[in-house]
């Protein structure tokens, strides 16, 4: 019998980002700062106290279409990344290219065509200008690239429609909530149709219930708009609904970056391992990612969805009596089967 191998780990033949080896120092004089860590010679204390490593040697592949979460603790490097990703900021090393073209090499005209064309950026802050109506702010970008009124207003207009804000295009920033200038921000984003959407927190300074509401209207957005998504937070709940896979930073290297299943299955470093210990592996572990070939006959009886959680199949899992339980991937074809011991030890939070 042959199994799909749907849950093994994506390689990536065309990505939309790319880069390699990448470093970003901050002090006087980061090159020699990266030569010297690269060569493993120890710079004098003086010199070391003077600099930040904030990214460091990173190399990293990213899907057309995937959302990739960056997450680690406060100054590990997640935002200078992003920064380096969508080249606000020059690297130190390395090189970051996007559909193919090193982004570093780009002209001042080139990297303004890159931010105002393909690329869309939404912040914590909302950043939204006080004194224009929210029409006018999500219009704003389009002002920039010399679109005339009529259509900038019209296309503003669909944005502020497909983020929820119909009949408000009139009121000004101070007279909408949190959550409704956040969307404000995300349409701003949107209105130039970028093919590649970094999103730096952008949910942290809402409360927890809008931030449940923004996290389902953005699930509803990336579903109809189909981009490529950075997208940084603090919040493992958060990057669990969301991601495709899930990179995390210590230091500014990246410790691993794979899907969630793997993240917390296959730790692949002690840090992951701690850092992703208080996780409900149940509401993570997905049927096919613990999917194997059977140890003998296969079991009779239906088989469960490969993308159901362990907890989605809590009941069936304490009930069921077969040992082994067939696992079928989408498109209906068998992935394997799924021990009935291993998930209950996950569903009851015992060692994975
Ligand atoms: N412009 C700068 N000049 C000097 N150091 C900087 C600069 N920007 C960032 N850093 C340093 O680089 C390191 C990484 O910062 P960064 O903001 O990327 O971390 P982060 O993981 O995004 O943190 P947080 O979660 O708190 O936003 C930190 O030590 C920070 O102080």
């Amino acid at each position: 019998m042959k199994f799909s191998d749907e849950d093994c780990p994506v390689t990536i033949s065309s990505p939309v980002i790319s880069c390699r080896n990448v470093w970003k120092i901050f002090g006087p004089n980061p090159a020699q700062h990266m030569a010297d860590q690269k060569n493993g010679a120890l710079p004098d204390p003086a010199q070391r106290d003077q600099h930040v490593t904030a990214v460091r040697d990173v190399t990293l592949d990213i899907a057309p279409g995937e959302m990739l979460v960056i997450m680690g603790l406060s100054g590990s490097g997640k935002s200078t990344l992003v920064r380096c990703l969508s080249r606000l900021i020059r690297i130190t090393g390395g090189t970051v290219s996007v559909e193919g073209r090193d982004i570093g090499t780009l002209d001042e005209t080139g990297l303004i065509e890159l931010r105002r064309r393909k690329m869309g950026m939404v912040f914590q802050s909302f950043g939204l200008l006080p004194h224009r109506t929210i029409l006018d702010n999500v219009a704003f970008p389009l002002e920039m690239r010399g679109q005339d009124r009529r259509a900038r207003y019209a296309r503003a207009g669909e944005m502020l429609e497909l983020v929820g804000l119909k009949g408000r295009e009139g009121y000004f920033p101070r007279e909408l909530s949190g959550g409704q200038q956040q969307r404000v921000g995300i349409a701003r984003s949107l209105v130039i149709e970028p093919d590649i959407w970094f999103l730096d927190e952008p949910f942290s300074a809402l409360d927890p219930l809008i931030r449940r509401e923004m996290q389902d209207e953005f699930l509803r957005l990336k579903g109809l708009l189909n981009k490529t998504i950075v997208f940084i937070t603090h919040d493992f709940d958060e990057a669990l609904r969301l991601a495709d896979r899930i990179a995390i930073m210590k230091n500014g290297a990246i410790e691993q970056c794979d899907t969630p299943d793997r993240i917390v299955l296959h730790p692949a470093t002690e840090y992951v391992a701690r850092f992703t210990a208080d996780i409900d592996r149940a509401r993570v572990v997905r049927a096919a990612g613990i999917a194997r070939p059977p140890s003998g006959a296969l079991p009779d009886g239906e088989a469960v969805a490969g993308t159901k959680t362990v907890r989605d199949l809590g009941r069936q899992i304490v009930t069921d009596t077969r040992a082994e339980i067939p696992v079928a991937g989408s498109d209906g074809r068998l992935l394997g089967v799924m021990d009935r011991e291993k998930a209950l030890d996950i569903l009851l939070g015992g060692a994975t």
